[in-house]
C-alpha cells in the first residue's frame, strides 16, 4: 500500500483578472518513514503543493492520498512544524503543547507524562508554567515541535521551521528534529531554500523547476551521507560534492529566462 500519493496533480490559481499556472503533472509517492526535502527557485509551487499535501488546498486536477484514502479525510493524521511557531501567548507552554489533544477530546494523563517526558528530552525541563515570551526562538519551535508529536501524526509537513533562527540554533534543532522523528519512525516533508539541510536532513530531494511548477530532478541522498545526524552530514567528505551537483541545477533554473 502506498504511503503517500500525489498522482498527476496540477494547480492553478484563479483571480478575476488573472490564472497563474503554479504546477504541472506532478506525480511523487513518500514511503513510510521516509524524510523528502521540496526545494527550487522561488515561485516553483513547493508551498502550494505542500497546502495541496496539507489539505489546504484543493488542486485543479489530481489526487492526493494517504493510505490510499483523500487526504482532505486524513487531516487528523497531519502534523506541521512552520516557520513562526504559532504558540498561543496567553496560554503557558504546557497548555500550548496540550491544547490540540483537549480540544480533541483526548487528554489523559499518560499524554500529560508523555509531553512532560518530551520536555525532559528536549532539554525544556522545568518551562511547563512559563509563556512563550519567556522562551527563545529555539525553544519556542522545541515546544512547537512537541505540540506537534503529542497528537501522533503520520506524516508531518515542515515548511522552513528553521528559517527564523540564528544559524547554530538552526543547525542544532536540525540535529533534535531529525534525531526525534528518526526515532519516532516518522515520515515527513521539508520545504526549504537551505540546500545544505535538505541534504543533511533527507532520504530524497525533490528539485522544482518554475514557471509552472514542475518536478525537474529528483535526488536520492548518496548512501554515505544516509542516516547521519545533520550535524554530521555536513562535515562528511562526500558532502561537498553532492552539494555541487544540487547547487549547479539550481542556478541553471535560476538563470533560466522564460
Ligand atoms: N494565493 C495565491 N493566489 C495567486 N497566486 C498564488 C497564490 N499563492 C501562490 N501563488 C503563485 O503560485 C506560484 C507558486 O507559488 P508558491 O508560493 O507555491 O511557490 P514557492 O516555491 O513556495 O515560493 P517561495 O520559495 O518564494 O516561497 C507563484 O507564481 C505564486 O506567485
Amino acid at each position: 500500500m502506498n504511503f503517500l500519493s500525489i498522482d498527476s496533480v496540477h494547480h492553478t490559481y484563479f483571480s478575476p483578472k488573472t490564472a497563474t499556472h503554479a504546477l504541472t503533472d506532478i506525480t511523487l509517492q513518500v514511503e513510510e518513514g521516509e524524510f523528502v526535502s521540496f526545494i527550487g527557485p522561488s515561485g516553483c509551487g513547493k508551498t502550494t503543493l505542500l497546502s495541496i499535501v496539507a489539505g489546504l488546498i484543493q488542486p485543479t486536477e489530481g489526487t492526493v492520498t494517504l493510505y490510499n484514502k483523500p487526504i482532505r479525510n486524513m487531516k487528523k493524521k497531519l502534523g506541521y512544524m512552520l516557520q513562526q511557531d504559532y504558540l498561543f501567548p496567553w496560554k503557558t507552554i504546557e497548555e500550548n503543547i496540550l491544547l490540540g489533544l483537549a480540544i480533541m477530546g483526548n487528554l489523559t494523563e499518560d499524554k500529560r507524562k508523555e509531553a512532560y517526558a518530551l520536555l525532559r528530552e528536549m532539554g525544556l525541563e522545568g518551562v511547563e508554567t512559563s509563556y512563550p515570551r519567556e522562551l527563545s526562538g529555539g525553544m519556542r519551535q522545541r515546544v512547537a515541535l512537541i505540540r506537534t508529536l503529542i497528537t501522533e501524526p503520520q506524516l508531518l509537513l515542515l515548511d522552513e521551521p528553521f528559517s527564523a533562527l540564528d544559524y547554530q540554533t538552526k543547525l542544532k534543532l536540525e540535529d533534535l528534529v531529525f534525531s526525534t522523528l528518526k526515532s519516532f519512525g516518522k515520515t515527513a516533508i521539508l520545504v526549504t531554500h537551505d540546500i545544505g539541510e535538505a541534504i543533511s536532513m533527507s532520504d530524497r530531494i525533490i528539485l522544482f523547476g518554475s514557471k509552472p511548477g514542475r518536478v525537474h530532478i529528483i535526488f536520492e541522498v548518496p548512501q554515505p551521507l544516509k542516516g547521519l545526524m545533520p550535524f554530521e552530514v555536513r562535515n562528511h567528505e562526500a558532502y561537498p560534492e553532492f552539494f555541487q551537483t544540487i547547487w549547479k541545477e539550481l542556478e541553471k533554473l535560476e538563470s533560466r529566462i522564460d
